[in-house]
């Protein structure tokens, strides 16, 4: 996670002056969809441990901000009450669940709710080790649930055994862990929706990910996460580019904080960014509304460094701006 954040800070611009830049245009159009800038939320699970009404005001923010909202496997309101409150794009994050017919029907509710992709988590067969949740035996409060698996596993709310994280027991039986690349055709072919692969860190998987039909990937550490000492994303994310030529849409996800960040992702490649923990903290402290703010501020930013920069329009943002 810190060296995440430490790859964003070492790099320099280079602005060039004497652009037209009074009026930056931060738009985009993202497979398919048009946002107003190049952000999305990324998936996280249980919005509701961050505000009582959870994802459904995640997505009311996000829509009035014109960013783009990736939804968790773990959600804990349904896909149909986010997407009656939403007002922008809508992606559905998957865990490669044992229970095909399980995974099955999340992706027809999605379809049928009018999410316009799909994102399988591929960074994650096993939970990585998170010392804190195993000290403190982290569990789930009774009241919540993962709102769009059926199961409502009682394992996540399991209380009080130290040394134990209710979640990492809940992966273990539910994830699949043996899927490889040759399963993704199962996917491909149980969908027309586009498909991107989040975990993403190295040329190789990236191409892979590309002679597999997947729609793009998402470079991406879970945010330091999942393997300690894994590479940061912002580092990966110029093999990926290179890789993938240009084939698929690459976003990249970790550690972004300012419309700065935003700015160095899309000059190395990005097509977008993805934002995690801020969208937490915002909607605990303000609900939809404190979303929307903290997406305006990164908009905000962004629009800044566009014009002291000289980049005027995303296009514009090559890695000729990167010192
Ligand atoms: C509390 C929390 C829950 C998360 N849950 C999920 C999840 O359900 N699915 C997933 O693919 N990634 C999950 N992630 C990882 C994020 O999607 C993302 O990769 C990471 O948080 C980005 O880094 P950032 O938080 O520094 O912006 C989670 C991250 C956090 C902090
Ligand atoms: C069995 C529940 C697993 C939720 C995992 C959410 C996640 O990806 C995270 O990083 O936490």
């Amino acid at each position: 996670m810190d060296a995440n954040r430490t790859a964003f800070d070492a790099v320099r611009l280079r602005p060039r002056v004497l652009v037209d830049v009074a009026e930056p245009d931060p738009a985009v159009r993202l497979i398919g969809s048009g946002l107003s800038v190049p952000v999305g939320v990324a998936p996280t699970a249980y919005h509701r441990m961050a505000h009582p009404d959870g994802e459904v005001e995640t997505a009311r923010g996000t829509g009035v901000a014109g960013a783009l909202f990736v939804v968790s496997t773990f959600a804990s309101r349904t896909l149909e009450d986010i997407a009656a409150s939403a007002a922008g794009p809508l992606w559905l994050q998957l865990y490669w669940l044992r229970d095909r017919a399980k995974l099955t029907r999340l992706v027809r509710r999605a379809e049928a709710a009018g999410f316009s992709a799909l994102v399988l988590t591929v960074d994650t067969p096993h939970l990585g080790l998170r010392r804190r949740d195993l000290r403190n035996g982290f569990a789930l409060d009774p009241e919540l649930a993962p709102a769009n698996l059926d199961d409502q596993d009682a394992n996540l709310q399991h209380q009080g055994r130290d040394g134990e994280s209710a979640l990492a027991r809940h992966a273990a039986q539910a994830f699949d862990a043996s899927i490889t690349w040759a399963d993704l055709a199962w996917l491909r072919g149980l969908t027309t929706l586009p498909i991107l692969l989040k975990g993403v860190l190295t040329a190789e998987d990236a191409l892979l990910a590309v002679e597999s039909e997947m729609n793009g990937v998402i470079v991406s550490n879970h945010g330091g996460r999942q393997l300690d000492g894994a590479v940061p994303s912002l580092v990966a994310l110029r093999e990926v580019v290179a890789a993938v030529g240009g084939r698929i849409p690459v976003l990249v996800d970790g550690s972004v904080r300012s419309g700065r960040d935003v700015f160095v992702a899309l000059a190395l490649g990005a097509r977008a960014v993805l934002v995690g923990r801020p969208v937490l903290w915002s909607l605990a402290v303000g609900g939809g509304d404190g979303v929307a703010d903290m997406l305006r501020l990164l908009t905000r930013e962004f629009v800044q460094t566009m014009a002291l920069t000289g980049r005027p329009r995303v296009a514009d943002i090559d890695d000729s701006a990167i010192a």
